[in-house]
């Protein structure tokens, strides 16, 4: 689905990603992990096109996104992407339904009557039915985050882009979004997710480990393995390393 050929990324004059190509196929679920300041974020934005790359290319289905102009990826990537950010980033003079609904009206690929039928049913799905005309001051900190999946899910996109989606939660808000990203990887959502939580990365079925802007080292799990156990050892044995 997304095919990544030797992009790099400067700010100003620092290099901050190193010539990184890899692909991600169709169902797949990737997380990213690393230290904090080896380019994680900065690979998850420049993939996604949210930011600019200095050098390569990436593909999306067969097209070309990094040449593409910005205001034509700007709805490339409302059609196609879905976008869940550390701390939810939602418009604070809407209502949680009315943030849910929003990309899906600014599309206009489906009537609005249809758009706010399918927020219901992924609310509902995503068990925050109920806090539909709540401010989003209002509402736990991971209802909100269920209600920023649930944005980001409002146009059908082919791939979930989150960036650190757990780093702001407890561990029962975490634990309810960590199911809800595991029942959409089921279901065949394609996921790419940043993260420094191990139990995050232990639902991904590849795990990127980025260092100083290249990718250090991959894994990718067996079905059936001890994701947890694996990913442990892995991680320590790469600090080891390191
Ligand atoms: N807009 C920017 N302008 C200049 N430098 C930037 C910018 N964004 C990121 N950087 C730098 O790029 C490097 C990688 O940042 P990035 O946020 O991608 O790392 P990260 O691995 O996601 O870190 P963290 O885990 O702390 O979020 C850092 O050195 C950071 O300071």
């Amino acid at each position: 689905m997304i095919k990544v050929e030797k992009i790099s990324k400067s700010f100003k004059d620092t290099q901050i990603l190193h010539d990184i190509s890899f692909e991600i196929t169709k169902g797949e679920f990737i997380a990213v992990m690393g230290p904090s300041g080896s380019g994680k974020s900065t690979l998850l934005y420049s993939i996604s096109g949210m930011d600019s790359i200095s050098d390569g290319r990436v593909y999306f289905d067969g097209t070309n996104i990094s040449e593409m102009q910005e205001e034509d990826l700007a709805r490339f990537r409302l059609n196609k992407m879905g976008f869940v950010f550390q701390n939810a980033q939602m418009l604070k003079n809407l209502s949680v339904f009315d943030n849910i609904t929003l990309p899906g009206l600014v599309a206009k690929k489906e009537s609005a009557d249809n758009i706010r039928k399918r927020a219901s049913k992924i609310m509902k799905r995503m068990e925050i039915e109920g806090i539909e005309a709540r401010d989003i001051r209002e509402v736990s900190g991971g209802q909100l985050q269920r209600a920023s999946i649930c944005r980001a899910m409002i146009n059908n996109p082919k791939i979930l882009f989150l960036d650190e989606p757990t780093g702001a939660l407890n561990s029962e808000a975490t634990d309810q979004v960590l199911a809800i990203l595991d029942d959409l990887n089921r279901d065949g959502m394609t996921i790419m997710t940043v993260t420094h939580d191990p139990r995050v990365a232990a639902k991904a079925r590849k795990v990127l480990y980025m260092r100083d802007g290249q990718i250090a080292a991959s894994k990718e799990f067996s079905v059936g393995a001890d994701r947890d156990r694996e990913l442990d050892e892995w991680l320590k044995n790469l600090k080891t390393k390191a």
